[in-house]
């Protein structure tokens, strides 16, 4: 059993490269990985994704969804940049997935570290009345725990899920998966479009191994001093595994 403790990444989402590099560049002692995503990608391109890339841990965040041939050719082709974890929907399917983690491991074949593939299992931003009005008709627990378990099953490495999914999916996945957890609000903070939400100590409590955060840190009046109060949080929270 050893000593496990929750990490942070920050979400970098905007349209300005010189925005997202002053960031990168203030919060560099203060996370363990920056998230980078679709609106800083289309707006700066990749270019600019691989000069963060070189800076500080990369979470690249494009949440492919396709037919399994273009997903995984998708994937190959942004291997270059060599993030740590990158994102699929679990809703594209297993050959989708398969195919995308056998992409990966060829690509990085006989190499240190590939990129660790996560499915994305139900935003965050939804709720059971959303998971309805798209025609699913079961809890967002039930949904992440089923589409998490036929993920895994098909090779991702890892989950994004809310915290309040955590428990559920390590009962029913033990503690192999990584689980990447956004919807992540310091209490008294705003909830903004987020539905499935905890504090950075509950979802540390309850086992995330890294925890996404976005706009608490970039609209805070200093980012740098706001990673750090989030750091203090998950500091204070020790869990043996
Ligand atoms: O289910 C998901 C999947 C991804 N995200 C991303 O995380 C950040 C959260 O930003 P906040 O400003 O802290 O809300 C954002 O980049 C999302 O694209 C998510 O929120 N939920």
């Amino acid at each position: 059993m050893s000593v496990h403790h929750t990490r942070l990444i920050a979400a970098l989402d905007t349209p300005s490269y010189e925005q997202a590099l002053t960031w990168a560049t203030e919060l560099e002692s203060k996370v363990d990985a920056i998230k980078l995503g679709l609106e800083f990608t289309y707006a700066c391109g990749l270019d600019a994704v691989r000069n963060l890339a070189a800076k500080q841990e990369l979470f690249l965040d494009l949440k492919l969804h396709d037919i399994p041939n273009t997903v995984a050719s998708g994937l190959k082709a942004l291997t270059p940049i060599h993030p740590s974890l990158m994102t699929i929907h679990a809703l594209g399917g297993p050959e989708m997935i398969a195919r995308s983690r056998a992409v990966l491991e060829e690509a990085f074949e006989g190499k240190t570290a590939r990129p660790r593939l996560l499915a994305v299992t139900v935003l965050t931003s939804m709720n059971e009345e959303s998971l309805s009005a798209i025609g699913i008709n079961a809890t967002p627990l039930e949904e992440v725990v089923r589409l998490g378990k036929m993920a895994i099953k098909a090779g991702a490495d890892g989950l994004v899920c809310s915290a309040h999914e955590i428990t559920a999916l390590r009962d029913a996945l033990g503690d192999g998966p990584e689980l990447v957890v956004p919807g992540i609000r310091p209490a008294g903070s705003s909830t903004d479009d987020q539905k499935r939400i905890m504090t950075p100590a509950q979802a540390a409590q309850a086992g995330a191994d890294w925890i996404v955060v976005g706009r608490p840190i970039t609209r805070a009046e200093n980012p740098a001093a706001a990673a750090q109060a989030i750091q203090d949080e998950l500091q204070a929270v020790t869990r043996c595994r």
